[in-house]
């Protein structure tokens, strides 16, 4: 066997001689020639779901700046249809799901996902490996039952999560067997991912933080001590990712899930973040995506200022980034093993 990527190492609390550094949401509109590609291919749906189109926008990034990590162009919520969801992403509302799930009756709608209908991830994947090799980490991605259930409820993105919630109270048989459908689903979603070339993959339960620790350890907890369990018996070597937007009420609760790295999000200082976590687990995340429109010697203040860290950038307003900001140095280190206090804190040498 090559060597494996620097993510893939760190990820696995390896020694490395610096933090791989990668950024969410690193394809996407911030780049002239996504904005381009996007004009001629208007639909979210067809950009994310036409092999050719995914592997060009996943290696735009690649090609313009080589990150440690390269992630599918995709979303979390793409799988829905080989399971039974139908979904539209509209323009300025987003995702929409026009026939929410609430009742028992709308349960017989899902059925077992069905990988054939999800062929464009696999061979993305499988091209996206060949085209970067052990270079940097292909990265895979999915969403968590929960948060997957908060779109299939509420039937789109919402502020107050008031229909999913009140379902835990109200009809909470009917919450759980979707929770345990999307589960299932996804754990076979991401052995797949891993099978078709995927060497590490993240697992998003971005609006898990939306629910008091307590209801997460409830409603969202075990499913993805599930999905751990299913993943680390088939792919044992494969490091799996979590993160949850807010993460700070639930750090010691995001590690009793078996992952194998922890996202953290900004508003965790780093040093408490590792302490609360101890040293068997790796951290990624934490810089403030704002730095992003600082100079870069503060960018790379804040970056040093972390010292063991593993950085993910989250550059969700990806639009409002000038193209100028948007250069190798902007890149923020994402992974350092928990040993790594040694380690060289520059940041992606890349030019
Ligand atoms: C707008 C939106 C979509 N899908 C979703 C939204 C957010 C809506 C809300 O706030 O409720 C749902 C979603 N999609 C993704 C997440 C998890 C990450 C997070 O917390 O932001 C979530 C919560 C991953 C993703 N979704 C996407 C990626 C891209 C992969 C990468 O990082 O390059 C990821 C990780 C891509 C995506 N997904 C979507 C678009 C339009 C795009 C392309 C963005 C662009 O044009 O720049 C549709």
């Amino acid at each position: 066997m090559g060597s494996d990527p620097l993510l893939v190492k760190a990820a696995r609390g390896d020694p490395v001689s610096r933090p791989p550094a990668w950024m969410m949401r690193q394809a996407g509109r911030y780049m002239a020639v996504y904005r381009k590609l996007a004009e001629k291919y208007p639909s979210f749906r067809e950009r994310s779901e036409t092999t050719d189109l995914i592997v060009e926008i996943s290696l735009q990034p690649w090609e313009a700046f080589h990150p440690d990590g390269v992630i599918i162009f995709s979303d979390i919520l793409t799988p829905l249809p080989a399971f039974g969801v139908p979904f539209d992403i509209e323009d300025v509302r987003g995702p929409v799901i026009h026939s929410p799930l609430r009742t028992e009756e709308h349960l017989k709608a899902l059925h077992p996902i069905d990988l054939e209908k999800l062929q464009f991830v696999g061979e993305s994947l499988r091209i996206l490996r060949q085209e970067v090799g052990d270079r940097a980490a292909v990265l895979g991605f999915v969403g968590a039952p929960w948060t997957i259930a908060t779109y299939i409820v509420e039937g789109g993105t919402t502020r107050t999560y008031t229909t999913i919630k009140s379902m835990c109270h109200t009809a909470p048989h009917v919450l759980r067997a979707l929770l345990s459908h999307l589960t299932e689903a996804i754990a076979e979603y991401i052995v797949f991912q891993v099978e078709s070339g995927a060497h590490c993959v993240q697992i998003f339960d971005s609006w898990g933080g939306q629910l008091p620790p307590d209801m997460w350890e409830r409603w969202s907890k075990p499913y993805i001590d599930q999905i751990v369990s299913i993943v680390k018996k088939k792919c044992p070597k494969t490091p799996l990712v979590l993160y949850i937007n807010g993460n700070g009420g639930f750090l010691e609760r995001m590690k009793g899930t078996g992952v194998d790295v922890i996202g953290l999000d900004w508003t965790v200082d780093m040093a408490d973040g590792r302490k609360r976590l101890g040293n068997d687990i790796s951290i990624q995340g934490n810089v403030d995506p704002a730095y992003l429109f600082s100079s870069l010697p503060a960018l790379t203040d804040e970056i040093h200022r972390k010292t063991v860290v593993i950085v993910v950038e989250e550059q969700k307003q990806t639009s409002r980034i000038p193209e100028h900001h948007k250069h190798t140095h902007e890149m923020t280190p994402i992974v350092a093993p928990p040993a790594a206090t040694d380690l060289p804190l520059a940041v992606c040498p890349h030019e």
